[in-house]
């Protein structure tokens, strides 16, 4: 099969034009370049908008490999982490251009396989995908995803805009993707052993197909006390750093507050590993990270349940040079423990 007809064989028959026409687009996928409706009614988003635009790429060793995820599911993650950038910034997910650097004897199933995942987030989100681009690649799979959205002009959710005496506030569990990730990579060293016996099902869920917190997003925006908010792709505390240095400021987090999974504490103890050290450091966990105007955190929390929403109130914030802080408490006593300004990094 050659490039185009491998193309047709990706996308074609997937998503009709009139639904795609709701989310503005008025050429999708055969031309040059895609066309969209600037101004096109949004179901749900006041006029006038603003367009937000992100992009996050996947590549094969570096955010999955054969072990780690199906074909399918790296389709459906390469657009969820998209998805998620905009619900950080409180907006709704409306198209996607999709890039792809296929490796040369791959042959075309997997590459549908890849979009049968990647069409079923957008269906999941609402996403309308209008384009991209395929090359060959000389070793590596490599998925490029821009995304873009819309949000109420003037109202998205900074990173900048935490104010001293905010709550802290976050919308679902952390280090779960990263016990699912530590499970299937060890099952690769070890084969299928003790560790297995754990409750490892959703954690390996957790790490393959994220639920981006796109809800969560438009109700905190909504409350019009959410002043930042960030979502969780490197780990909290790298996130909380990026709102401390962002906005000017100290971020407190109480251990006792952050949200544990029982199956991540569960397994962490079968492996031997600080479920602390997942849930600070381990990332992709694609959940929003905010700060609330404190008088609103425990109203919030409230809605967000009756939404059926998790959401949990983790800490607070206050003025002071850029910090992002631990409250344990211990038999002496509370200690603040300095977090590092750690978690994934590309270059170290
Ligand atoms: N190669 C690049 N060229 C220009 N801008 C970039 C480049 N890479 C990232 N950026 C910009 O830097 C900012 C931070 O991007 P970053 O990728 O760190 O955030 P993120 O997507 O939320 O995190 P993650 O990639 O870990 O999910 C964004 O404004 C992004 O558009
Ligand atoms: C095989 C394999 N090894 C390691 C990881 C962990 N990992 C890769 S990228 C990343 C941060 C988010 O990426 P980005 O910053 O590009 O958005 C993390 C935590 C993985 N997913 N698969
Ligand atoms: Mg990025
Ligand atoms: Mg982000
Ligand atoms: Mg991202």
């Amino acid at each position: 099969m050659d490039e185009f007809a491998s193309i047709r064989h990706w996308t074609s028959g997937r998503q009709s034009e009139s639904w795609q026409r709701e989310r503005g687009v008025r050429l999708g996928i055969g031309d040059d370049a895609a066309l969209i409706d600037p101004a096109a009614p949004i179901a749900g988003v006041g006029s006038p908008y603003e367009y937000i635009m992100a992009m996050d790429t996947m590549v094969e060793t570096v955010h999955f490999n054969e072990v780690t995820m199906s074909y399918e599911d790296i389709g459906y993650k390469a657009l969820a982490a998209n998805v998620s950038d905009i619900a950080a910034m409180g907006g709704v997910p409306l198209q996607a251009l999709i890039s792809v650097s296929v490796p040369r004897q791959l042959g075309p199933e997997p590459m549908r396989r890849l979009y049968d995942g990647l069409y079923a987030c957008a269906e999941q989100y609402g996403v309308a995908i209008i384009g991209g681009d395929t090359t060959s690649s000389p070793q590596h799979l490599v998925v490029a995803v821009t995304v873009t959205g819309a949000v109420e002009a003037g109202q998205a959710l900074r990173r900048s805009g935490a104010r001293p005496g905010d709550a802290v506030v976050l919308t679902g569990p952390v280090g779960m993707s990263a016990a699912g990730l530590h499970f299937l990579l060890a099952q690769r060293e070890r084969g299928a052993d003790a560790l297995a016996g754990e409750r490892v099902g959703q954690l390996v869920q957790a790490h393959r197909r994220p639920s981006p917190s796109v809800r969560a997003g438009r109700l905190l925006l909504a409350r019009g006390t959410c002043h930042s908010l960030n979502d969780v792709s490197d780990g909290l505390a790298s996130e909380a750093w990026e709102i401390a240095e962002a906005s000017g400021l100290v971020v407190t987090l109480k251990e006792q507050q952050l949200p544990r999974s029982g199956s991540m504490a569960a397994y962490a103890g079968a492996a031997g590993i600080d479920p602390l050290e997942w849930m600070l450091y381990g990332g992709e966990d694609y959940v929003l990270l905010g700060t609330i105007e404190q008088n609103d955190a425990e109203a919030a929390q409230a809605a967000f349940h009756k939404e059926g929403l998790p959401f949990y109130i983790i800490g607070e914030t206050s003025a002071g040079d850029p910090a992002v802080e631990l409250l344990r408490s211990t038999d002496r006593g509370d200690l603040r423990q300095p977090l590092a300004k750690r978690g994934y990094n590309h270059f170290e």
